[in-house]
């Protein structure tokens, strides 16, 4: 049975990337376009501004224009959650209030990094997020990109306020993603964040995903929740095998973001470069992009087409 938050909030979001012109500026245009581009794909929403949509590397106005951009542009269509992460708290702050203000659905955020902090500073951090706004707030838990464990003790205290609704679940352990559904009860939403393991994550509590990859095949990742949902379980697994293979190609590139960002300008929606360092993926790969955006479509097609058997599907 799900309750009113986890049918409200379930399911498929795009973390969605960055939308720079040539110059490397923030977009407006690029950004509703790319948003544009996803409605209608069957996903719940985008996570705004997270890794993928290197929140981290943009200032707080440039961060600002992207989640009008993309409010303006799908309001009301998708559920809109934005990352409002930064180092400072009070950034963090800041783009807590103005995520409300645009009328954003949930905020969500990141420890602060670079500096060791205790337990103790990641929570302030975090309440003072949560308590600047009426909005729901989602931990987000990456370990491996932010040093921070996030420790059972704290997710509890965490998890008990009302406002607190869900964890994004980056982590590789789906133990301990399963941990997190455990102490956080049946009305707290757990979204699996590695791409990879999506069907793990999903057979062990999470209540859909959050990820980069779901970028460049949104309908896949759409697919691959409804065959978990109707219990088609051999289907499942050999459509999480197929984006494996498609995911780890997308990981041999010099940026993981870079190819994702090449393979939407070939459907015709520009992006830009990511973000230096983060690095860029240029012309040199473009054939061996082409093949891998059209390996990406060739299994949409068969999981979009409604008529096909389901064991077509896997073979
Ligand atoms: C470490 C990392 O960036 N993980 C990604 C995954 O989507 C990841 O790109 C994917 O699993 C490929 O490894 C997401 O969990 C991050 C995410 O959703 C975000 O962009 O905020």
């Amino acid at each position: 049975m799900t309750t009113g938050r986890i049918s409200e909030f379930e399911g498929i979001y795009v973390a969605m990337y960055s939308a720079y012109d040539e110059a490397g500026n923030v977009d407006g245009e690029r950004v509703k376009k790319l948003a544009r581009y996803y409605a209608g794909t069957g996903i719940k929403g985008l996570y705004v501004g997270g890794s993928s949509g290197e929140g981290m590397l943009q200032t707080v106005e440039e961060r600002k224009r992207v989640l009008e951009a993309v409010v303006e542009e799908v309001k009301g269509e998708l559920k809109i959650l934005v990352h409002v992460g930064a180092n400072a708290t009070r950034e963090s702050v800041e783009l807590s209030k103005h995520a409300e203000h645009c009328g954003a659905d949930v905020i969500s955020a990141v420890p602060s990094i670079y500096y060791r902090l205790s337990e103790k500073a990641v929570e302030n951090h975090w309440q003072q997020m949560i308590d600047s706004t009426s909005l729901p707030f989602i931990i987000y838990n990456i370990p491996q990109t932010t040093g921070f464990h996030l420790s059972m003790p704290l997710f509890e205290r965490m998890a008990k306020q009302d406002k607190v609704i869900g964890v994004k679940m980056s982590g590789e352990s789906t133990f301990e993603l399963q941990q997190f559904k455990d102490a956080g009860g049946d009305d707290f939403l757990v979204f699996n964040g590695p791409d990879e393991q999506f069907l793990g994550g999903r057979a062990m509590g999470a209540d859909g995903g959050i990820g980069g990859t779901y970028g460049v095949m949104p309908e896949l990742f759409c697919a691959l929740d409804r065959y978990y949902a109707e219990g088609k379980l051999e289907e499942a697994k050999s459509l999480q095998f197929k984006i494996n293979r498609i995911i780890k190609k997308l990981l041999g590139y010099p940026s993981l973001y870079g190819a994702c960002k090449a393979i939407l300008a070939l459907r015709g929606v520009e992006t830009g470069q990511p973000r230096l360092p983060l690095l860029p993926v240029g012309e040199a790969y473009r054939d061996s992009l082409a093949e891998l955006n059209r390996e990406i479509e060739a299994v949409t097609e068969i999981v979009i087409e409604p008529d096909l058997r389901s064991d077509e599907i896997v073979r």
